[in-house]
């Protein structure tokens, strides 16, 4: 019942070679399915002990076929059951067919069920092999259940979720709980399939490790397995000059309080120094608000290239409160051969000439972090924002290819991808993290293991991870101030 998998995505193509080479490495598939639908009808027996009918929705796939087979096991329980087909169930192939025959009950085409107080629906109708959109037989359905209070348990997925976007097509069932097998897959944890899915359960029925780490691909759940043990260590021979160096650029003075927020979530993220290279104008603004951070006057590119003399100036958070325009342009620019965190107004800065950033990061090791929210990706890829057809792990890593930079696509489900197409989807975050200055926090943390020398992809994982066990800890109601403070750096024995 386990999840042996859980920093694993598998994709619903590259789930159809898990099955395939299941079947070729000898495992009984039939025995599989049956493994699948026994776990469902437990987890209908589990979470609805008191439904009054148990109605098993059937589709024209294997999906289906999970069906069936969870349906005799709930008649063989003693459970009211019945079923509603999709299509001629006598028209059903392989597996599914055999689940069908071992069915012995009556099964009543779909468009017969009427809801009733006391049925617990279990969706079997699509799992991962959905190709286009739900026929009006089956959006009906969705419709009418969105009227009353009937739970459903889903099959797999949601039927009309895309596994792999996480978007419905055009609709889906709204499940309390789903029961999926072997791994998670995209459309579980991005946003809006994460909400359709309720409470996902994932049930090992029994496919070999070896034929799923062949399959899995690079497209992974953001957890510690990724990254954590990439992350700096301390030893009796740290100093903070080893502990790398921050610069953050503030604002005018009257917008100080963003970079503020970033160089503080830095400190605390284990950068050894942060200085905030401030305009003149806003010296006096943060030095009396700032103690452990230092601050610099850089008020233009030449004290800029001044300041960037000292090589030991490793990495930079540039775009929390600094403002759009060429200024901003001209630093970014002037940071291409260092790590740099553009977030916020520095990446609006590039809305005309976004190639001019990318060309300039092109060669070399990736040290560019780009960690735009909706409206910033759009500004900087509008192209790939506008494609409808493309889920956000799709986006996110062909924004991080053309930006030859790490991307973070934020949001509820915050993706992290690298130009050579790893991505790992954030789900650890919780909602009281949308707050006024959180973005320049997670700027903040992550510009802090990157002047400890973790490399761009982890530092920005291991930074969204971070940035959301902070808020965690918290609980509802924090502030930006709150959580700069309460960043810590990863450790193994507590985070866990
Ligand atoms: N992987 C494993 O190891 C295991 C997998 N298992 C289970 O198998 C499920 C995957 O099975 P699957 O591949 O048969 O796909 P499924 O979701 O049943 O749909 C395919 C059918 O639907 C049809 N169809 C598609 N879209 C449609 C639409 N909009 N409107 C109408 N029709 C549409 C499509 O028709 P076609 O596109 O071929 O014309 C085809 O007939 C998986 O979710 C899990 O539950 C378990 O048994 C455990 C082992
Ligand atoms: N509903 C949500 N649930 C969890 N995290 C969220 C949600 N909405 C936003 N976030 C996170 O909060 C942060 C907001 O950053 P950003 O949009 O830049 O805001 P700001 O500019 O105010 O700092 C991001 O890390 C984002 O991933
Ligand atoms: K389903």
């Amino acid at each position: 019942m386990t999840d042996k998998f859980p920093s694993v995505l598998i994709s619903p193509a590259s789930m159809a070679k898990v099955d395939r080479d299941a079947a070729l490495s000898g495992l009984d598939s039939y025995g599989l399915m049956r493994r699948a639908g026994f776990a469902v009808a437990a987890a209908a027996l589990r979470h609805y002990p008191e439904a009054v009918r148990f109605v098993v929705l059937c589709g024209p796939g294997n999906n289906g076929g999970d069906g069936f087979v969870a349906a005799a096991a709930l008649r063989e329980a003693g459970g009211n059951v019945r079923v509603f087909s999709l299509g001629d169930p006598g028209q059903l192939r392989g597996d599914a067919a055999k689940a069908f025959a071992d069915f012995d009950g009556a099964v009543e085409p779909l468009e017969a069920y009427r809801q009733e107080q006391g049925d617990l629906v279990i969706d079997a109708l699509f799992g991962a092999g959905l190709s286009r959109d739900l026929p009006p037989s089956v959006t009906d359905i969705i419709d009418r259940l969105a009227e009353v209070d009937v739970p459903v348990l889903a099959v797999d997925l949601p039927s009309g979720l895309d596994g792999a976007t996480g978007k419905p097509r055009p609709k889906a069932f709204q499940a309390q709980h789903t029961v999926t097998f072997v791994a998670r897959k995209p459309g579980h944890v991005l946003l809006p399939g994460r909400g359709l899915c309720g409470e996902v359960e994932v049930f090992d029925i029994g496919i070999p490790r070896r034929i799923v780490e062949r399959h899995a691909g690079i497209v992974g759940i953001n957890d510690l397995a990724h990254w954590a043990a990439m992350l700096p260590r301390l030893s009796d021979a740290s100093h903070k000059f080893t502990r790398g160096h921050l610069t953050v650029f503030s604002g005018k003075a009257s917008a100080t309080g963003a970079a503020r927020l970033s160089g503080l979530a830095g400190l605390k993220a284990g950068a050894g120094l942060v200085t905030l290279a401030s305009p003149g104008s806003a010296v006096l603004v943060n030095v009396s608000q700032t103690t452990a951070i230092m601050i610099r006057t850089v008020d233009d590119i030449d004290s800029l290239q001044d300041y960037l003399t000292d090589k030991r100036m490793g990495a930079f958070v540039l775009g929390p409160g600094f403002g759009i325009g060429e200024k901003a342009r001209a630093f970014a620019l002037a940071l291409a051969e260092r790590r740099l965190v553009l977030d916020a107004d520095g990446i609006s800065s590039f809305k005309e000439a976004p190639e001019s950033l990318f060309d300039a990061f092109a060669s070399g090791e990736t040290r560019l972090v780009l960690t735009p929210h909706e409206g910033e990706f759009a500004r900087l890829f509008p192209d790939l924002a506008g494609d409808d057809s493309l889920g956000k792990v799709e986006k996110a890593r062909a924004a991080a290819t053309r930006a030859h930079a790490v991307l973070v696509y934020k949001g509820a489900d915050t993706v992290i991808a690298a130009p050579d197409g790893r991505a790992l989807v954030n789900a650890n975050a919780p909602p009281w993290l949308a707050t006024a200055g959180s973005g320049d926090v997670l700027a903040g943390i992550i510009g802090g293991l990157l002047a400890q020398g973790t490399a761009a992809f982890e530092a920005a994982a291991a930074g969204v991870w971070l940035h959301a066990k902070a808020a965690t800890r918290l609980g509802p109601g924090l502030t930006a101030e709150d959580l700069a403070s309460a960043v810590q750096p990863f450790q193994a024995e507590t985070d866990c």
